[in-house]
């Protein structure tokens, strides 16, 4: 096996006159719990789609245990689950349904499917929405759904965009726990967060980008350096003074 699970290079992409993704370099060591912090607009998501082949990068590479995301899909996408931002799925289907469907696509035997789908449905208390499309699904559980869809071919790798945004605390310790025992069995998760104690929590790594460039990267000690993620996040990426001032109209 290769020492990175994900090893990004000269990664870039602009959008119109914003460059989204500045020449970024990233390696994710194999078996490690990577979080990926920025500010808002501060090109994760980009880079996170482009990293998995999602979105075409104007410059750069990814590579996946090796394998490059865009020019050996096939090898590089049998490693990796993802949760993208933004979750388009099969509206139409229900959960079961739409585990079931990306399952067989994914090659996977059908029995194993079907006990996989009720092991992940069960975990993170979808069972009791069997009925329910997913059109009809909270934000919450669209996530918890596709959060499953991304664990059920068992890949070695998971890039997971917000993961936790909008899961309530009990389904969120119960994905905290199932993400733990996927890096214990020697998996490797990325997964971008705004909430730094979350990463402080889960994570051994990290990467803290602004503007699309890493502004720290290494493991969490030794990018918080005795400090708190969230105080080395600010003064990473700077605090912004005029939250402090005006606004006189809102204390009246
Ligand atoms: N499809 C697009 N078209 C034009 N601009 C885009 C597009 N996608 C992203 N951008 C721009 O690229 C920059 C990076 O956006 P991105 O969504 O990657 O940031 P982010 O770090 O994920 O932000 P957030 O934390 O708010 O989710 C932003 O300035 C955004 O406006």
């Amino acid at each position: 096996m290769p020492p990175y699970a994900l090893r990004i290079s000269g990664l870039h992409k602009v959008f119109g006159r914003q460059t989204a993704v500045d020449r970024l370099d990233l390696e994710v060591p194999a078996g490690s719990f990577f979080g990926f912090v920025g500010p808002n607009g501060a090109g994760k998501t980009t880079t996170l789609s482009m990293a998995v082949g999602l979105l075409r990068p104007d410059g750069g590479t990814a590579t996946i245990f090796g394998h490059d995301v865009w020019r050996e899909p096939a090898e590089a996408k049998r490693l990796l689950g993802v949760l993208p931002d933004g979750v388009a799925l099969p509206e139409r289907l229900t959960g079961r349904e739409m585990l079931t469907y990306l399952g067989l696509l994914r090659g996977l035997d059908r029995r194993v499917v079907a006990e996989r789908a009720d092991e992940l449905l069960t975990l993170l208390e979808l069972d009791g929405a069997d009925g329910t499309l997913v059109a009809d699904y909270s934000t919450g559980m669209r996530k918890k759904v596709a959060l499953a869809a991304a664990l059920l071919h068992a890949p070695r790798l998971v890039v997971l965009d917000e993961p936790l945004e909008a899961v309530d605390p009990i389904s969120a310790a119960t994905v905290k726990t199932i993400l733990r025992r996927f890096v214990e069995g020697g998996g490797t998760v990325v997964f971008s967060s705004h909430v730094m104690a979350v990463v402080e929590q889960l994570c051994d790594h990290v990467a803290v980008i602004g503007s699309g460039r890493a502004l720290a990267t290494g493991p969490v000690s030794e990018v918080t350096a005795g400090i708190s993620l969230e105080d080395r996040f600010v003064s990473l990426v700077g605090a912004p003074e005029a939250a402090s001032k005006g606004l006189a109209w809102l204390a009246s």
